[in-house]
């Protein structure tokens, strides 16, 4: 047994948003299994000291409903391929973790039983009070509906402590720092703050759910190794989204 002391946890119970984009590493499109081992490793490393982790991943590195609808297909079925995208996205992640020993489970708003199971609650919290990572497919399980959202609304329903938005970004700044050079980051805003200036980093109703049940939402980069101990134990570069 390691006698290496376990670095405190600033969060014990997270839900962890890990977007789609980012699994594809320098590829354009689909999973990089470099970053996908990495992320699995971290994931792997918070268990082994103590986080109880629900993962919520999106599926923009495959297919999202909105751009495939402004190409002509009809929007309801984009989105459907979109959440189809977020279960194959959880079933690679849930493999990585299997491979290194990590109890995971894969549940879905969006039935496949074929491939994993099926979203309850009851289930889910079960799974992650036993010390499961819960990896939730499917967003919310309906169009119209974005991973942020599904994050927040898991968040919520499993009693977080915080929801970790892992994405290509290291915070929240004054305008999407990928379009403005003069983008100024934020170390903490209030939820009402990120609504009322409008930062897109997370969808309105995401960020709503979050500040209607009281859930600090810390946005960094999942892209930058280590990030995700570091933010756990309540260190490192991120905006901390709260009050
Ligand atoms: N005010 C902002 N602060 C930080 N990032 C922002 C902001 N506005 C827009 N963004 C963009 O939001 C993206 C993060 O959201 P994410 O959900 O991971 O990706 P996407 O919205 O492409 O699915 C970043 O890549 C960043 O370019
Ligand atoms: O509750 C949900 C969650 C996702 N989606 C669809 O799945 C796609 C991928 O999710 P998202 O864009 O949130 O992924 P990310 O940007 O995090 O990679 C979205 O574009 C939607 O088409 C949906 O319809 N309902």
């Amino acid at each position: 047994m390691s006698t290496e002391p376990k670095p405190d946890l600033r969060w014990k119970r997270v839900l962890l948003k890990v977007s789609g984009e980012a699994l594809m590493g320098d590829q354009g499109f689909g999973i990089d299994t470099r970053t996908l081992d990495r992320i699995a490793d971290e994931v792997a490393q918070a268990v082994a000291i103590g986080a109880r982790i629900g993962l919520v991943v999106g599926g923009g590195n495959f297919v999202r409903g909105a751009r495939i609808a402004a190409g002509g297909v009809n929007r309801v079925a984009g989105d459907h391929m979109g959440m189809l995208a977020t279960v194959m996205n959880c079933l690679a992640l849930h493999d990585a973790l299997t491979r290194r020993g990590v109890d995971a489970r894969v549940v879905s708003a969006l039935t496949v039983p074929a491939v994993c199971d099926t979203f309850t609650q009851r289930g889910a919290q079960e799974h992650m009070d036993a010390g499961r990572v819960v990896l939730f497919a499917g967003g919310t399980g309906n169009p119209f509906f974005t991973t942020d959202s599904g994050a927040a609304l898991r968040a919520a329903e499993m009693g977080c402590d915080a929801l970790l938005k892992g994405t290509n970004v290291d915070g929240v700044y004054s305008a999407d720092p990928k379009r403005d050079p003069n983008a100024v980051r934020y170390e903490r805003l209030t939820h009402q703050e990120v609504l009322a200036r409008d930062l897109a980093v997370m969808d309105a109703a995401a960020i709503a759910l979050a500040r209607d049940n009281a859930i600090p939402v810390i946005v960094f980069s999942i892209q930058q190794p280590g990030a995700f101990i570091e933010v756990l134990c309540g260190r490192g570069r991120a905006t901390i989204v709260d009050g």
